[in-house]
């Protein structure tokens, strides 16, 4: 068995440090605090396809980022067709079921969509874009592809405490273009 390394000791206590904060919110502070935040990413969102994310747990929520966006907007949520697989998009606004994260998702009928600005979960982050995040790869590695052949503008969303002033990259760490709280928008780049 090998000693955790310094990112999975991070990531441990910015996981604490999340579920605590979110913990002591009241629903109403905490949605208030969502609105904020949904408020910066509509000021940012451009034309094109949208990615979000099914919050869980004290992640803080998108959802409401739908509510005022443009008539048909397409988002698109992530999909897997097993644990192992890697992680696709595909349209949301139908149905959503169960996924094998426990996170639920749209069918494997709804199209599969290439995002053009994508909506980032975060365990932490740094100002410069450097991410902490589940661990498995899957944002790393779907943006990594998205990067070859494109341009996909990333912002991630967080609580106010997931900003922490340095994470360490790894070389196969796809740093964020933006980062939203409900009190900051950070461009990484100018
Ligand atoms: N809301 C949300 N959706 C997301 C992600 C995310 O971080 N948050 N993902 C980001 O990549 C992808 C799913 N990837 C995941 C990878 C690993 C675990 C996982 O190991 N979860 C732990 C519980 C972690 C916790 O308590 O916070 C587990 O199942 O034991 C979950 C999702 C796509 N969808
Ligand atoms: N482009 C890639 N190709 C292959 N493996 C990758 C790629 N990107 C990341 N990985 C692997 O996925 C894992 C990502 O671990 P890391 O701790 O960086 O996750 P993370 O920063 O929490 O990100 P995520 O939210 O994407 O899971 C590592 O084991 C890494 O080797």
């Amino acid at each position: 068995m090998t000693s955790p390394t310094s990112k999975e000791i991070l990531r441990q206590s910015l996981r604490q440090a999340r579920d605590s904060y979110a913990r002591a919110l009241d629903p109403a502070e905490r949605a208030g605090l969502e609105a904020a935040a949904i408020g910066r990413l509509r000021a940012v969102l451009g034309p094109g396809v949208w990615a979000s994310y099914l919050a869980m747990g004290s992640e803080i929520s998108p959802a409401r980022v739908a509510d005022n966006a443009p008539p048909d907007q397409p988002i698109a949520f992530p999909w897997f067709e097993s644990r192992e697989a890697r992680m696709l998009f595909r349209l949301g606004g139908g149905v959503f079921s169960s996924g094998p994260f426990g996170i639920r998702q749209p069918p494997g009928t709804a199209p599969e969509m290439r995002p053009d600005w994508i909506i980032v979960p975060l365990v932490g982050v740094d100002p410069a874009g450097n991410r902490i995040g589940q661990g498995a790869g899957h944002y790393d590695r779907a943006l990594q592809s998205l990067r070859e052949d494109g341009r996909v503008t990333t912002i991630g969303l967080a609580w106010d405490v997931q900003l922490v002033d340095s994470i360490a990259a790894d070389p196969w760490d796809q740093p964020l273009d933006l980062i939203i709280t409900p009190s900051r928008t950070i461009r990484t780049r100018p």
